[in-house]
C-alpha cells in the first residue's frame, strides 16, 4: 500500500519536472520548419538494399546510431543562427540594391578613379549604363511594332522597307537597289521638279514611281514593268529632269549637238503622248521638246528643231531617217528612254533601235565588264552601278555613263536581246507580275464566232447607255472602217484610228475623242499601247488580239491611274493561240469571271505548241 502511494507520489514529480523542462507546444515544430526553410529538409537516406546479400541487411540510418562520440568537436554540433531580416546569412538584397544606387548617385565613386586610372567622363557614361535598366546586359529590347506609316523616314529599318515594297506590290532585281520613295517630300528630287509634280496633281507617287525615280536618280539602268496606266512616263521622265538640270542649257553653241536625253516609242500616238507629259514637265523648267514622228513633213520637224531641243522623243523608223539625213546628231545625250520596247520589237523596229543606239556616243558607255546571261549581268559587278562619273572630260553631259532605260507593261524574252547589248548591270523593278492586266479592269469574254453576231452583241452593248468613252480594238484597218461606218449608220458619234489613215486624221480622231466630240473610237493595235484618254469606261475587242502582251495593253486602256473600267472580249475558236493565256490572264484576277467556254475549250488545256497529252 505505502508503496503504491510513494510509486504515484514519484510519477507526479516526473510529470511536473518535465512539464517545467520542455518549451512551449508547438514551438519546437515551428523552430523545425524555419530550420527546413534555410538549411534545407533533412532527408533520412535508406541505403540501398542489396538484395544478392538476403542474409545481413542492415535496414537503418546514420541518424539511428547510437554509438558514443568521442571527438569533441562531432560532440558539441553548432546550430545554424537565423538573424537580419530573416533573409540567408543576413544578406539583404533589396538593402544592397539600394546602398549602391545611394554609391553611384553620389559623385564620391568618380573622385576615387579622378586619378588617372579611368577617365571621368567615360566613368560616368559607364555608371549611367549601370543606372539605366535598358542597357543591362542580357535584357532584351523591346520588339517595335509600329507600321512604316507611323515612322519617320530615318526610323524605317530593313524589316519596314521589305513590307513596304510589299504592299505596293514592289520587287526588284540587281543589287544595292535604293529605297523606295514613300511621299515626295521625303525624295531627294529638287525643289523646283516637286513644285511642278504638286502643280500636276500627282499627290502621293504611284509604286513603280516609288521605286524607279530613286534608281533612275542614280544613273542607274532600268527595266521598269509595271500595268499599264500606272505612270511610267513620270517615273522615267523625272529622273530624267534632274539629270538636264544639272547640265548647261541648250544654247546656240551646243545645240548643234542634239538633244541630252532621247525617249523612243513605238508609235506615234504614243510618242505624241509622252510628248504632252513631257511638256507638263519641261515647261515650267524652261526646257524644249521636240517629238519626231512619221506622217509629218521632214522640213516641218527640221524646223521644230531649230532652236535646239533637251529633250527628243520619236519613232525609230523616222529618228533613223533625221539621223541618216545627218537633220539630227545625238553627239551630247547620255540619257535613253525606251518606252514599250517590247511592241517596238514586234513591230520590226529592232534594226532602227539598233542604228540610234549605235549612233549614241560611246566614250561615256559603261564598262561591260560582266560577260554572260542577263542574271550575271544584274547580280555583277556593282562598283559600276554606283559611280556616275566617266574618267576623262569634267565638264559637260558626256561625264557621266550613259543611261538607257526600258518600261512596259510586258516584256517579252525578245527585249531581253535588246536589253543583253544596251543595258549594263540594269536593276529590274517589276509591279505586281510581270505582263499581268490591271487589277482594276474586269474582264469578260463571250464566244462569239459569227461575224454578223458580233455585230449586233456590240450594238446590245452600246444600247445599254455605257458611259463614253468606248474604244472598240479590230485587228484590220479595212475591219475598222467598215465597223465605224455601221455603228454611225446606227447613230452613235464614231471615228477610228489606224495605221491606214493620214497622221493629221489619226490625230483629229485622238482628240475627238478625248474632247468628247466623238463617244466611240473604233481602232487597230496602233492604238492598243500607251494611249492615256481619261475615264475611258469601257474596251471591247471585237476581234481577240494576237498575242496576250496586246490583250494586256489594249484592256489596260480603261482601269487607269486607279480608275474601275470594264473590257469585254468577242472570241472565236480561230483565237486558239491565245486561249490558254487569256484562261490564266482572266483566272489570276479577282474581279473577272471565267466563263466555262472558254474554261473547257480543248485550246485553253495547254500552252500553244506544248500537247496536253504526251
Ligand atoms: N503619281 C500620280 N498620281 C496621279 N496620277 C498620275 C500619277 N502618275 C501618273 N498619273 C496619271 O496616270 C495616267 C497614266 O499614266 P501613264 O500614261 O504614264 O501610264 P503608263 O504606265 O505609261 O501607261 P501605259 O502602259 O498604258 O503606257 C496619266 O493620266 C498620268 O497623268
Amino acid at each position: 500500500m505505502t508503496r503504491t502511494r510513494s510509486n504515484r507520489s514519484d510519477a507526479r514529480n516526473r510529470r511536473s519536472l518535465s512539464a517545467e523542462r520542455s518549451p512551449q507546444p508547438g514551438a519546437e515544430e515551428e523552430l523545425q520548419v524555419i530550420r527546413e526553410r534555410y538549411i534545407g529538409v533533412e532527408k533520412k537516406k535508406r541505403p540501398p538494399r542489396r538484395l544478392n546479400e538476403r542474409k545481413f541487411v542492415f535496414d537503418w540510418a546514420t541518424t539511428e546510431d547510437t554509438s558514443q562520440e568521442y571527438n569533441d568537436l562531432y560532440q558539441q554540433r553548432m546550430q545554424p543562427t537565423l538573424f537580419g531580416r530573416g533573409h540567408v546569412g543576413g544578406i539583404d538584397p533589396r538593402a544592397q540594391e539600394k546602398e549602391r544606387r545611394k554609391f553611384f548617385q553620389s559623385d564620391s565613386h568618380l573622385d576615387d578613379f579622378s586619378d588617372g586610372d579611368r577617365p571621368v567622363a567615360a566613368a560616368a557614361t559607364a555608371d549611367a549604363k549601370l543606372l539605366d535598366p535598358r542597357a543591362r546586359p542580357g535584357r532584351k529590347p523591346r520588339w517595335d511594332d509600329r507600321r512604316w506609316s507611323e515612322k519617320e523616314l530615318s526610323e524605317m529599318q530593313e524589316r519596314d522597307w521589305r513590307i513596304f515594297k510589299e504592299d505596293f506590290n514592289i520587287s526588284t532585281k540587281g543589287g544595292r537597289i535604293p529605297n523606295p520613295i514613300r511621299h515626295w517630300k521625303e525624295s531627294s528630287l529638287p525643289a523646283p521638279i516637286l513644285d511642278i509634280i504638286h502643280q500636276v496633281g500627282y499627290l502621293e507617287p504611284t509604286p513603280i514611281q516609288r521605286q524607279a525615280i530613286p534608281i533612275g536618280l542614280q544613273n542607274r539602268d532600268i527595266i521598269g514593268i509595271a500595268e499599264t496606266g500606272s505612270g511610267k512616263t513620270a517615273s522615267f521622265l523625272i529622273p530624267m529632269l534632274v539629270y538636264i538640270s544639272g547640265l548647261p542649257p541648250i544654247t546656240a553653241e551646243n545645240m548643234a549637238n542634239g538633244p541630252y536625253a532621247l525617249i523612243l516609242a513605238p508609235t506615234r500616238e504614243l510618242a505624241q503622248q509622252i510628248e504632252h507629259e513631257t511638256i507638263k514637265f519641261c515647261q515650267p523648267l524652261g526646257y524644249h521638246c521636240v517629238s519626231l514622228v512619221g506622217g509629218h513633213a521632214m522640213e516641218e520637224q527640221s524646223f521644230n528643231l531649230r532652236n535646239g531641243a533637251a529633250i527628243i522623243i520619236a519613232t525609230p523608223g523616222r529618228l533613223k531617217d533625221l539621223l541618216d539625213r545627218r537633220i539630227l546628231v545625238l553627239t551630247q545625250c547620255a540619257y535613253v528612254v525606251m518606252d514599250e520596247a517590247d511592241r517596238m520589237i514586234d513591230m520590226g523596229f529592232e534594226p532602227d533601235v539598233n542604228y540610234i543606239l549605235d549612233a549614241l556616243p560611246v566614250s561615256n558607255k559603261k564598262p561591260d565588264t560582266v560577260a554572260g546571261d542577263m542574271d550575271n549581268e544584274l547580280d555583277g559587278d556593282e562598283e559600276h552601278d554606283q559611280a556616275m562619273l566617266v574618267d576623262g572630260p569634267t565638264t559637260g553631259p558626256l561625264t557621266r555613263y550613259r543611261q538607257t532605260t526600258m518600261f512596259s507593261a510586258t516584256m517579252p524574252t525578245a527585249v531581253e536581246r535588246l536589253a543583253q547589248k544596251y543595258l549594263r548591270r540594269p536593276a529590274v523593278v517589276t509591279i505586281g507580275t510581270a505582263g499581268q492586266a490591271v487589277e482594276t479592269v474586269e474582264q469578260r469574254v463571250e464566244m462569239i464566232n459569227d461575224e454578223t453576231r458580233k455585230r449586233q452583241r456590240l450594238l446590245d452593248i452600246l444600247r445599254r447607255g455605257i458611259e463614253p468613252p468606248i474604244i472598240v480594238f479590230v485587228n484590220q484597218k479595212k475591219i475598222a472602217d467598215s465597223l465605224t461606218r455601221f455603228i454611225r449608220a446606227e447613230g452613235y458619234p464614231v471615228t477610228t484610228l489606224h495605221g491606214g489613215k493620214s497622221q493629221d486624221q489619226r490625230e483629229a480622231s485622238l482628240t475627238q475623242l478625248k474632247d468628247g466630240t466623238m463617244e466611240i473610237l473604233v481602232a487597230t493595235d496602233v492604238a492598243g499601247r500607251g494611249i492615256d484618254v481619261k475615264d475611258v469606261s469601257l474596251v471591247v475587242n471585237f476581234d481577240m488580239a494576237k498575242n496576250i502582251e496586246d490583250y494586256t495593253h489594249r484592256i489596260g486602256r480603261t482601269g487607269r491611274a486607279g480608275k474601275s473600267g470594264v473590257a469585254i472580249t468577242f472570241l472565236a475558236n480561230s483565237d486558239a493561240d491565245v486561249m490558254f493565256d487569256l484562261k490564266q490572264m482572266i483566272a489570276k484576277s479577282s474581279i473577272s469571271r471565267l466563263p466555262p467556254e472558254l474554261a473547257n475549250h480543248e485550246a485553253a488545256q495547254a500552252q500553244k505548241g506544248n500537247f496536253k497529252n504526251i
